[in-house]
């Protein structure tokens, strides 16, 4: 376990909040840049953060039409980041379609490609939820098993799942696919919208390569107390 395998996310309305919080928390080495920053302020976090020497997970979510979902995967393969989003909902056609485009779009940008990974469901999401809000009849775990396999055979390189079905997307994907964990919550933290959660700990030892932390580091009131309490709690169990 290293603190590399911890991706923070940069969950803040500009671009001078981002800064400020990189600034605030120099240990931490992975960020991830989502919805709400790069609808705000565009790409300008990423050259930051690479000016820092940074990895960057872009956390953009793709969910569209395979030609949308390639164009948009093209795009954002130039910008030479470690790792992109691509929902497993978008189907087959779309997540093939997105595999090969990174690849383009990093070739011509001359930067190494993104490991490309499909968020199976979102860890806000509850049993409850999957059957009587989305209407979906197959119990979760099965759920996020099919997509990440789905996604699998479609070429990607990983998959995002709650920690509650990583181990089980760990025996059966292998090794080498990759699962990063949102919804990660140390037993001192909020749980908030997030409905499948572990510990970091226990989120570790079931599998997962990374775990995504925000607020229970970003909106502590001292951040890097925050960060050093987990940190504290992976070493001494690992
Ligand atoms: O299924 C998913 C996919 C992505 N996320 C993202 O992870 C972070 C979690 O932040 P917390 O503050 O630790 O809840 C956030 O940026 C989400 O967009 C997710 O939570 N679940």
């Amino acid at each position: 376990m290293t603190n590399d395998q911890i991706i923070v996310p940069l969950d803040v309305p500009d671009l001078q909040s981002a800064i400020a919080l990189v600034d605030q928390l120099p240990q931490v080495n992975f960020w991830k840049v989502g919805l709400e920053l790069f609808t705000s302020s565009g790409p300008t976090i990423l050259e930051v953060l690479k000016s820092r020497q940074k990895r960057i997970f872009l956390d953009l979510k793709f969910h569209d039409i395979p030609n949308t979902v390639a164009g948009a995967c093209r795009s954002a393969a130039n910008y030479g980041v470690d790792l992109l989003t691509i929902h497993a909902t978008a189907g087959k056609d779309a997540l093939k379609a997105a595999t090969e485009a990174v690849q383009v779009g990093a070739t011509q940008a001359g930067v190494k490609p993104p490991q490309l990974i499909a968020i199976t469901l979102l860890t806000s999401i509850s049993s409850r939820q999957l059957a009587f809000d989305l209407k979906i009849p197959v119990e979760l775990p099965e759920y996020a098993l099919e997509m990440a396999l789905m996604a699998q055979e479609s070429g990607l390189n990983g998959a995002v799942c709650s920690p509650q079905e990583v181990a089980q997307l760990r025996q059966t994907c292998g090794n080498d696919f990759l699962l990063v964990c949102p919804g990660v919550r140390p037993d001192w933290a909020d749980k908030g919208d997030q409905k499948r959660s572990l510990t970091p700990a226990q989120a570790i030892k079931a599998g997962a390569d990374y775990l995504v932390i925000g607020r229970p580091i970003t909106a502590a009131a001292e951040p890097e107390l925050a960060w050093n309490k987990i940190v504290e709690e992976l070493t001494t169990q690992f």
